[in-house]
């Protein structure tokens, strides 16, 4: 896999912004700051896996909130079920509990990179091949699937869904290598770019993690049997124990008796790359990553943002809920008041589907609600983890001016974000990242705020440990630098845009 380390990732980003910006309109990425999906996976259950793995997906909601999906298997047998919307209620009812059978599964938890968020692209995904039923479940995005689907469509193949998804199972059915081992590795070997893959065959589970470790996953067990997730937080909520993070590249093959067969699918990188958004907004505090508590790590980035960016302020308060362990820590290291000055409502999803400005606007008030008590007469400090489109800062900002804060201060614990993500954060085009468009100043003014501070790029490295950044980083940090991990075929061929690489496609209702 080559690396886009070495070439100017600024032009080759800014060519591709360019080839992109005069082959027209794409498909609409309407979204702020999008979640990942979330995956989960159990062999080996002491009893039926379908209610645990609803569990596991359920702990990883937070991952993504478009559909949810779970295929189990009982020796003989595959079942399967998938729905749009949130895993609970859905997955708790006892009459969709009931049929699916079986003491392995696995599930996902989907918000869409590649494909509209209809019925077809929900995960597992599941084809009965030669060597019997494979089910799979898939977290991250490749970046050479447009090029590989046209590929395989002109070659007469036909595609169910538009998910860069279903191009592992593709490849996997056209692999004439006996095991499904051979075959996922046949298959990793085509395509590029982030995943966290899990793979359900008659004879095992298998759990795969992309060769720079974009993507997250752990191994656990749960009284011996094998449990894989994309986070930590999942084996929590089940009683399961954390054994360790699969590594870069690395394919665990675990059996119903408890064993796990590690193989090297990829040779282990001289500097894995996962991804730093992981630590900064995605993963659920509780989580732990590489070892290292997300909340302590959190509250680490507030510390040093408090120190490169003080201000003489009344109170430190979050935007809840990612701001506030960055929150906590500037508090303490600045010797502040930590107050709630916005309330979060407990019925508004994690981020913002909607798929216009006004829209999304309308969805930061229903979500977050100045807390007029508080912050009356005050001059606030407010604590975000991180700022896209700035409309959360926008809307907040004036929400509190009007509750009567007297200085509203905004401080954002990571660099601006300046290039597109493409690796399953799906953030937007860079017309509609605002520090791509805006200096600090005029941000600061778009915002409405007093003053604008983001945490600096040595700042965080230096926070988690892992400085200085230098030449070989410890993360993926593509969208502060444009340094990309990986090559970007798909971005770099000026591939069709549509969501099927053919003429016409299918558009499904999604609801
Ligand atoms: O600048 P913007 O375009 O508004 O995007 C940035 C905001 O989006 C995210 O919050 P989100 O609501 O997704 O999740 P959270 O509730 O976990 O903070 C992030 O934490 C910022 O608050
Ligand atoms: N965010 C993700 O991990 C999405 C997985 C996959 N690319 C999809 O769009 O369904
Ligand atoms: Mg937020």
């Amino acid at each position: 896999m080559s690396s886009h380390r070495g070439a100017d990732p600024r032009t080759a980003a800014a060519l591709r912004f360019a080839r992109r910006a005069a082959s027209g309109p794409r498909a609409p990425l309407p979204r702020a700051l999008n979640e990942e999906c979330g995956v989960f996976g159990l062999i080996g259950n002491d009893g039926p896996a379908a209610s645990r793995v609803a569990m596991g997906l359920h702990a990883l909601q937070h991952r993504g909130q478009e559909a949810a999906g779970i295929c189990t298997f009982d020796g003989e047998q595959f079942y399967a079920e998938r729905n749009l919307g949130l895993v609970i209620p859905h997955f708790t009812q006892a009459h969709v509990l009931e049929q699916l059978e079986g003491q392995a599964g696995i599930g996902h938890t989907r918000y869409s990179t590649t494909g509209a968020p209809n019925r077809r692209n929900v995960q597992p995904f599941y084809a009965d091949l030669d060597i019997g039923g494979v089910a799979l479940a898939h977290n991250g995005n490749l970046t050479n699937a447009r090029v590989l689907r046209q590929r395989l469509i002109q070659q007469g193949r036909i595609f169910h869904t538009t998910s860069d998804s279903e191009l592992f199972l593709k490849l996997i059915a056209q692999s004439r290598a006996p095991q499904i081992t051979d075959r996922v590795r046949e298959a990793l070997g085509v395509v590029e770019g982030a995943y966290g893959l899990l793979v359900l065959s008659q004879d095992c589970l298998i759990g795969v993690r992309d060769p720079v470790g974009i993507r997250p996953l752990v191994l656990g067990r749960l009284n011996g049997a094998p449990v894989l997730a994309s986070e930590t937080c999942a084996f929590d909520l089940i009683g399961a124990e954390f054994e360790r993070d699969i590594e870069p590249g690395e394919m665990v093959i675990c059996s119903a008796d408890g064993t796990v067969k590690s193989v090297r699918i990829f040779p282990a990188p001289a500097h894995p790359r996962p991804c730093i958004f992981e630590l900064i907004y995605f993963a659920r505090p509780n989580s732990f990553i590489d070892g290292q508590s997300v909340y302590a790590l959190r509250k680490r980035l507030g510390q040093r943002l408090a120190m490169e960016s003080p201000v003489e302020a009344d109170l430190v308060a979050p935007i809840p809920d990612s701001g506030i362990a960055a929150a906590i820590g500037y508090a303490a290291q600045a010797r502040l008041d930590y107050d709630m000055a916005l309330i979060r409502g407990h019925y508004a999803g994690r981020t913002f589907i909607e798929p216009t400005q006004e829209m999304r606007e309308l969805g930061v008030a229903r979500k977050l609600s100045a807390n007029k008590g508080v912050v009356d007469g005050k001059r606030i400090t407010l604590i975000d983890d991180s700022l896209v489109r700035g409309t959360t800062s926008k809307k907040i900002t004036a929400m509190l001016r009007e509750a009567g804060a007297r200085e509203v201060h905004f401080r954002i614990a990571c660099p601006p974000i300046v290039w597109p993500d493409y690796y399953g954060i799906d953030t937007p085009d860079r017309d509609e990242l605002m520090a791509a468009t805006h200096t600090i100043d005029q941000m600061r003014d778009a915002i409405g705020a007093d003053s604008l501070a983001f945490l600096s790029l040595d700042g965080i490295y230096d926070a988690l440990d892992k400085g200085p950044r230098g030449e070989a980083p410890a993360f993926t940090d593509h969208c502060f630098t444009g340094d990309y991990p990986t090559s970007l075929a798909d971005q770099d061929s000026g591939a069709d845009c549509r969501p099927s690489g053919t003429l016409s496609y299918l558009k499904e209702r999604t609801a």
